[in-house]
């Protein structure tokens, strides 16, 4: 098995995962309650600092929907495709529960498991609720988390806060059914088939009166909204407003994939560009309580986000596995990382002190895409990149803008494997950027990048070090002639 990254059994943290010296500001915990914190600290999703040194895992135990959203087609399968309801193969609670002590005996820095699909989990409450009741006994130190678009979540509270789920994430794509109308083909309902704005409008009301009930019994709501251009691309400020009103945590605004068979392809819409999402998080108003760092994850996703070892922990595999689970040695290392986010956020927070008294105004803003496999490291090659992370480099600090993922999409198997070396799609995706910043990179491509205006740094090492070696070689312009 090769497990990359650097929380995996037999690994050391501290030879691979060195944050010290960084610089940056990320969505940070402070100001929030004693509660809140314990609760968001060591989950990837809820913390952006976090993220780069816990993991999630997807357990895809749900395959049936109550609603149909024209942007979702689960039908199809590729191992290497990686976009929300895609899973190679859905499990059984037994079966879910012996992959999770798998992978939290492997992969020890994993936090939470959630479910997310392959459907929507409240439509499979028997599976769902099984699953996480057989997790909650085998592994209690594990964070419990679903999402489901809202339908039924009045009816499951109770059952959710019973089971110590702390997190849920409800899909909110419009809050004024005229826009959500267009959204959903339909709605099933008490044996019933609603569409139009009827159904856009009973589903609003049940997402709504879900989040007055999980505010009530102090579970966090993080807001997914899909972001579709021409749809609700000028609704979304309103969106955010209004869940961040009614008690969400957090608000996710993910850009749309046009899934291959889905109604929206059909229907000839575009999916939303890295810009689009950018104006959207700017007009939300949302500030810290905007989710940037979000993959777009498998149904059966595993490891840190933006790496995918789920074709390591296949049903094949981990019924061979013989799980070693050992809540101490995984206590230990969690608070290993609880401490290595504590220095990496004082120093980021120095740095940025630093920067704000060192440069001038025509330091101006510039934005970096850094290649990484995560571990807040600058590790690839170019063009072993599947995930850009955008960092924006100005006066007052560095900051984690987002990631985007390249070469990652399939539309089938004709085109499988032909998304590596596109780089007209990866210098679209990062064409808002001044630099790249990576291990190495190929003639060809530094040249087809420099004539589209991005230069190219080579660097490894901890980001937040990188990007102020970078930030000093653009301020005495010395880019394009460093070692
Ligand atoms: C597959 S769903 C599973 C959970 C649940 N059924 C729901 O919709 O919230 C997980 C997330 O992926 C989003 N999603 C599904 N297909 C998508 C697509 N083609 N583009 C962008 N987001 C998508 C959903 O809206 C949801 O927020
Ligand atoms: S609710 Fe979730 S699973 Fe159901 S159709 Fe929409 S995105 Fe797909
Ligand atoms: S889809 Fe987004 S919110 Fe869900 S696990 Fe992945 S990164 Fe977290």
């Amino acid at each position: 098995m090769t497990l990359k990254g650097c929380e995996r059994v037999g690994s050391s943290v501290s030879a691979t995962c060195g944050v010290e010296g960084s610089a940056s500001r990320g969505r940070s915990v402070e100001g929030l309650s004693e509660s809140i914190i314990e609760k968001v600290k060591r989950h990837p999703c809820y913390s952006e600092e976090a993220h780069h040194f816990f993991a999630r895992m997807h357990v895809a135990v749900a395959p049936a929907c109550n609603i149909q959203c024209k942007y979702c087609n689960r039908k199809y399968d590729c191992m290497n495709e990686s976009r929300p309801g895609v899973t190679s193969e859905l499990l059984t609670p037994e079966e879910a529960t012996q992959k999770v002590l798998a992978v939290g005996s492997v992969i020890r820095n994993t936090t939470v498991v959630g479910i997310a699909g392959p459907g929507d989990p409240l439509a499979n409450p028997r599976q769902t609720f099984r699953t996480f009741e057989l997790i909650r006994q085998a592994a209690p130190d594990m964070k419990l988390c679903l999402s489901t678009n809202g339908l039924a979540l009045p009816d499951h509270v109770d059952t959710i806060r019973e089971l110590g789920i702390d997190h849920v994430t409800i899909t909110i794509n419009a809050v004024d059914p005229e826009v959500g109308q267009h959204i959903y083909r339909y709605v099933t309902w008490q044996g019933k088939l609603l569409t139009g704005i009827e159904a856009a409008r009973l589903l609003l009301e049940r997402q709504m009166e879900g989040m007055r009930e999980l505010v009530k019994a102090g579970i966090l709501i993080k807001v997914n909204s899909v972001l579709i251009p021409g749809l609700n691309d000028v609704h979304m400020a309103d969106i955010s407003a209004e869940v961040r009103k009614r008690g969400a945590f957090l608000h996710n605004i993910m850009p749309l994939i046009i899934a291959d068979g889905s109604d929206f392809q059909k229907e000839g819409r575009r999916a939303a560009l890295p810009e689009d999402v950018a104006a959207a998080q700017e007009r939300s108003g949302a500030g810290d309580r905007l989710m940037r760092h979000c993959r777009q994850c498998r149904a059966d996703a595993v490891g840190l986000l933006g790496e995918d070892l789920s074709g390591e922990f296949t049903k094949e595999k981990f019924r061979q596995m013989s799980a070693q689970y050992d809540p101490e040695q995984r206590k230990k290392l969690h608070m290993e990382l609880d401490r290595r986010i504590e220095r990496m956020s004082a120093a980021r927070r120095a740095a940025a002190a630093n920067l704000r008294i060192s440069r001038t105004d025509e330091f101006l803003p510039f934005r970096v895409a850094v290649s990484t496999s995560g571990g807040n490291k600058v590790n690839l090659h170019f063009g072993h990149t599947k995930e850009f992370q955008i960092y924006e480099v100005s006066p007052t600090g560095l900051k984690f803008l987002t990631a985007r993922k390249v070469g990652n999409y399939c539309s089938g198997i004709e085109t499988c494997g032909e998304g590596e070396g596109r780089i007209d799609e990866i210098a679209r995706m990062i064409a808002d950027c001044r630099y790249v910043l990576c291990t190495r990179i190929g003639p060809g491509p530094k040249s087809a990048l420099e004539e589209m205006g991005i230069q190219v740094v080579t660097g490894y090492g901890p980001v937040e070090q990188e990007l102020f070696r970078l930030a000093d070689l653009h301020a005495q312009d010395q880019v394009g002639i460093e070692a």
